[in-house]
């Protein structure tokens, strides 16, 4: 099953452990495409040194996101290009996860707390300890539908 991370890059790199931690976990589940999301070498200038610039990023990044069964987005950290991978991918019908901690003290966008709809797009307040646990419970719903 191919996953789709989606972690804040020039949104800021505060949460890349929190990122890494939930690549790992879903790295037992599928292959997650976006693995570069929680590279600690990554900063916020983003992959600025690709030859084919931000188009190529975003063009690579939808058809990743296409080729996705499962997109988990942490979502603490806002990013104008998760909110915008989120957007695509509720359009293209996939299933989301979004995690959110509310120990960093701050408001989920009600542009993502409001697109819950308890089937497609789900999103799990949590916080870092319980990664495993939410991915586990996550997955293992959705083999049951
Ligand atoms: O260099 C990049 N590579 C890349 O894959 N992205 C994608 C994946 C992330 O889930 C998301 C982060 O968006 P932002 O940079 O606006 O925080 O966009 C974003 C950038 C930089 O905007």
């Amino acid at each position: 099953m191919n996953v789709y991370f989606c972690g804040s890059i020039r949104g800021g790199r505060d949460d890349v452990d929190v990122y890494r931690r939930i690549v790992h976990a879903l790295q037992t589940y599928g292959t997650v495409l976006t693995e570069h999301v929680s590279s600690s070498v990554l900063s916020d200038t983003g992959e600025a040194g690709t030859p084919s610039g931000d188009r190529g990023i975003h063009d690579r990044d939808v058809q990743w996101l296409r080729e996705s069964e499962v997109v988990v987005a942490e979502v603490t950290q806002p990013s104008l290009g998760v909110g915008y991978e989120l957007g695509r991918a509720v359009d293209m019908k996939k299933k989301i996860l979004c995690l959110f901690r509310p120990s960093s003290g701050r408001t989920l966008s009600a542009m993502i707390r409001g697109a819950e709809d308890g089937e497609r797009f789900v999103v799990k307040d949590y916080s870092e300890d319980q990664v495993e646990d939410v991915l586990q419970q996550f997955f293992s719903s959705l083999k049951r539908s």
